[in-house]
């Protein structure tokens, strides 16, 4: 509160000073007027240093191009106050007001997302000093040597100046709509209030300057000044807080601010191009190029971004769809693999067939060497039938419990059961001891089932028939298969065998 006082006390002091001595460019008028800009500064420097990591950059940046403004009227005070023979300090002043642009520009331009690459903070920084060299070349030329006494040239400087600081003004107040968290919406709106206020009155008082300056003229400069203050001091208006942009709004915004800087530079080589026309040209195209550059860059990492989440993805699906104890494919995939397997079946009328394949005496083994055992089991079990199996786009997956299933794309009943030979075998060459079993070693059973490329079955009943296939293998004595008895597309009787 103190420091709202303190300005309204400088406010006054200005008018009153500015009053007394009858020239608004007097340096006692000034010098209250300094005073105003450099309170402007430390409320923004203030604001800075209590805000949150990502926030510190913009706030900072509102500071720089606060004390820039404040360097520059004081290099002018200093000019008048001295009687600047040499001109010195009068390019001083134009070099200041030229840099005053490089923080406002990338205030309200830059998206400041944490993710965000550097190389794109470079080019806005170098978009940015572009803006600032050609305004300074713009500067000089018009307003020195035999052009600074044409009101045609002043008047082009002034309508310039009226553009970039409207754009900014216009750019902040975007953001400031487009902001989705409310300390950002908070920093816009301190920088929109400044950058709209600072245009309109610098766009008054150039007019006015044109037809000699009032008294009281210097005051308007301390308004938009005065506002950071009351800003930065004060609790923010509660819309501020209540107001919510969508995600389309917000992504839009932010994704159309980087065009805003290149059309500044280009709108400014134009301008430019009559007093300089080399680095305007330079400048024009180099904006062109690095929007296409900025637009290329983002367009890469958005497609690598894509790949990461494709990758993730499908690390997934693969997760979702496995055994977490042993690793193949779990009863959800051989579900939907064993659809797909029996559709294509039926419409390319081949033959397609399932294999269950149960351990025998699981319950013993468990018993007799415990669970741990029994896990370690089951993962050689599922280890030898997945590298035993015939083709690479066969499923071995397990079932549930000791059980598991083998799914045969484009496979006869006839070619199932050598693939059942095969698997016995392979179980069999493991060798795992099995202190209660009659042969001494893990031994499986499997029932197959075949879908006959005349009489489709869908996937619960082919299930079902292995299932069946599979209890008989059992009952006949274990370490053997069986085939379904309803399902016998090739002439095969059902078979059986000791493994
Ligand atoms: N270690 C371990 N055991 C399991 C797992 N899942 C099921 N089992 C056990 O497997 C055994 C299956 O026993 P049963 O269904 O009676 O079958 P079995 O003893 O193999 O007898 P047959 O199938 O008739 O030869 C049970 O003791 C279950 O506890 C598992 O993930 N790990």
């Amino acid at each position: 509160m103190f420091a709202i006082w303190l300005v309204v006390l400088l406010l006054i002091a200005h008018l009153g000073l500015a009053k007394w001595s009858g020239h608004a460019e007097d340096t006692l008028p000034q010098l209250a007027m300094l005073a105003v800009m450099v309170m402007a500064v430390w409320a923004a420097f203030m604001r800075y240093r209590r805000s949150p990591a990502l926030l510190r950059l913009p706030w900072l940046l509102m500071s720089l191009a606060l004390a820039m403004q404040v360097f520059w009227v004081g290099t002018n005070v200093l000019a008048a106050t001295l009687g600047d023979k040499s001109g010195y300090l009068a390019a001083l002043a134009t070099v200041l007001s030229s840099l005053y642009v490089i923080p406002c520009m990338f205030m309200v331009t830059r998206s400041f997302a944490a993710d965000e690459a550097r190389t794109m903070a470079v080019l806005d920084l170098v978009l940015s000093c572009m803006v600032a060299v050609q305004l300074y070349l713009f500067f000089t030329k018009l307003l020195s040597g035999p052009l600074a006494s044409d009101p045609a040239s002043i008047y082009v400087v002034i309508y310039l100046a009226d553009a970039i600081d409207f754009s900014l003004s216009a750019m902040a107040i975007l953001r400031l709509l487009g902001a989705r968290s409310f300390r950002w919406r908070y920093f816009y709106y301190a920088a929109s209030v400044h950058l709209l206020v600072n245009a309109t009155v610098a766009a008054i008082y150039n007019r006015i300057e044109m037809h000699g300056l009032p008294w009281w003229a210097g005051s308007l400069i301390d308004i938009p000044h005065a506002l950071v203050v009351l800003v930065a001091v004060r609790q923010p208006p509660r819309w501020l807080r209540a107001y919510h942009p969508s995600l389309a709004v917000s992504q839009t915004i932010t994704s159309f601010a980087p065009i805003i800087m290149t059309m500044v530079v280009v709108m400014l080589s134009i301008s430019t191009s009559r007093v300089s026309l080399a680095p305007s040209l330079l400048a024009g195209s180099a904006a062109v190029l690095f929007y296409g550059l900025r637009m290329a860059f983002i367009q890469s990492r958005h497609l690598d971004r894509q790949r990461a989440v494709d990758l993730s993805t499908w690390r997934l699906e693969q997760q979702v769809g496995r055994d977490p104890l042993t690793g193949i494919a779990n009863r959800a995939m051989l579900d939907t693999r064993l659809r797909e397997v029996l559709e294509e079946g039926r419409r390319t009328a081949s033959y397609c067939s399932v294999l269950m394949i149960d351990i025998d005496f699981f319950k013993q083994y468990n018993d007799s060497l415990g669970h741990i055992a029994g896990d370690a089991c089951l993962v050689q079990v599922a280890c030898a039938l997945s590298s035993s199996r015939v083709r690479a786009n066969d499923v071995v997956a397990r079932y549930g419990g000791e059980e598991f299933a083998v799914v045969l794309a484009d496979t006869t009943a006839e070619a199932a059961q050598d693939v059942a030979c095969r698997l016995i075998e392979a179980i069999g060459r493991l060798q795992i001891v099995h202190p209660n079993c009659p042969s001494g070693y893990i031994t499986v059973s499997i029932g197959i089932a075949t879908q006959a490329a005349q009489t489709p079955v869908d996937s619960v009943a082919i299930l079902d028939e292995a299932d069946r296939a599979l209890y008989r293998a059992k009952s006949q004595g274990r370490n053997r298969y069986e085939l379904a008895l309803h399902v016998m597309p090739d002439g095969l009787d059902s078979v059986h065998m000791n493994g």
